[in-house]
């Protein structure tokens, strides 16, 4: 009998990313290292993660984003830690985070690439020992290289990111991510300091039965919202909520399910970002052979307009996303 518990372990994710980049021999290199960089990072917010209980990194650090969102402690260290492996890694001419107002200059005008991200998401979830995570976009810059980044460089659409991923510090740390040919996820195994494969080529169920949405602003939800919602409890399926976007995205990439941040009465354009969150996790989700829309367009096909601009997101199995935005 095949032994079940010592299985070999698989390839790293730094060869993975080295030998697809082999495959395209146009490939420069510079797009692998800076997922690398990520790779790192997320490592590095591992360990804050996981003794977060332990240090006084855990509550609130005193200050507002530019969401007018109260900032955790651990959210400030994320960014700062992402951006200075971004910055170490001479890749990106720029950032743009959720955390910050403005385009962040990372000093290096010969960059090729944006990166655009939530460094910490499911902030309300750190305190609690919940899972949260990292959300990321690739864009290759548009403006000449060597010279200033321009709005156009950070306002791309989503059908324009080159790669896009997530970090999830779940029961175990994952990294999901795609480069436009699949997606693919790995398992961080701490003690040897590696991501390893362990989800290779995921691909979302047509159809599910998990619904992730928050039931308490029920009554501000617009009709089509309220009808799916009641059609889901007339199939009986289940409900499921983390409130940390990342994990319930995870849960129903590979299990088959939706996620919806609708309008509501409060939020208008729904609370989730369109460059930080969206985007990625739509690139993620067609990847997979899933759909992601606001309820009336792709997502992917949103020309963003503001930095932290609002969108309702609707995300998943096609078959329910469908369901869901029906009239
Ligand atoms: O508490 P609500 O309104 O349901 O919002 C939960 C959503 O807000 C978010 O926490 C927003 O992310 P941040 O923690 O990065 O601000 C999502 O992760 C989550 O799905
Ligand atoms: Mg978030
Ligand atoms: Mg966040």
């Amino acid at each position: 009998m095949q032994n079940r518990i010592a299985t070999p372990v698989g390839i790293t994710l730094d060869r993975f990313i080295k030998k697809k980049q082999n495959d395209f021999a146009f490939a420069t290199g510079e797009l692998s290292q800076l997922l690398r960089d990520i790779a790192l990072a997320g490592k590095i917010i591992h360990r804050e993660v996981n003794r977060a209980g332990l240090l006084s990194i855990s509550g609130a650090y005193g200050t507002e984003n530019v969401q007018g969102e109260e900032q955790q402690k651990l959210d400030v260290i994320a960014n700062i830690r992402f951006i200075r492996a971004l910055k170490n890694g001479g890749e990106v001419c720029a950032i743009v985070s959720e955390e910050d107002e403005e385009i962040l200059d990372v000093q290096n005008p010969n960059g090729r690439y944006i990166v655009a991200m939530d460094p910490l998401d499911g902030s309300s979830n750190i305190d609690v020992n919940v899972s949260i995570g990292t959300i990321f976009s690739i864009f290759r810059r548009v403006s000449p290289v060597g010279g200033p980044v321009s709005q156009e460089d950070v306002l791309q659409k989503g059908s324009e990111q080159v790669a896009a991923g997530y970090l999830l510090y779940g029961s175990s740390t994952m990294m999901v991510y795609t480069t436009g040919r699949g997606v693919n996820g790995f398992t961080y195994d701490p003690s040897l300091g590696e991501f390893f494969l362990s989800h290779a080529n995921i691909r979302i169920p047509k159809d599910g039965n998990i619904y992730s949405i928050n039931e308490g602003s029920y009554e501000s939800f617009e009709p089509h919202v309220i009808k799916y919602i009641k059609f889901c409890k007339k199939q009986n399926y289940t409900a499921r909520y983390i409130g940390s976007l990342v994990a319930d995205f995870h849960r129903n990439l590979l299990k088959g399910g939706i996620y919806i941040y609708p309008a509501n009465k409060k939020s208008v354009n729904g609370k989730l970002r369109l460059n930080y969150e969206c985007n990625a996790l739509a690139f993620i989700c067609e990847q997979a052979g899933g759909k992601a829309t606001d309820g009336k367009q792709r997502i992917l096909d949103i020309q963003p307009k503001s930095l932290h601009q609002r969108v309702p997101f609707y995300v998943g199995s096609t078959n329910m996303v469908d369901a869901a935005t029906a009239d």
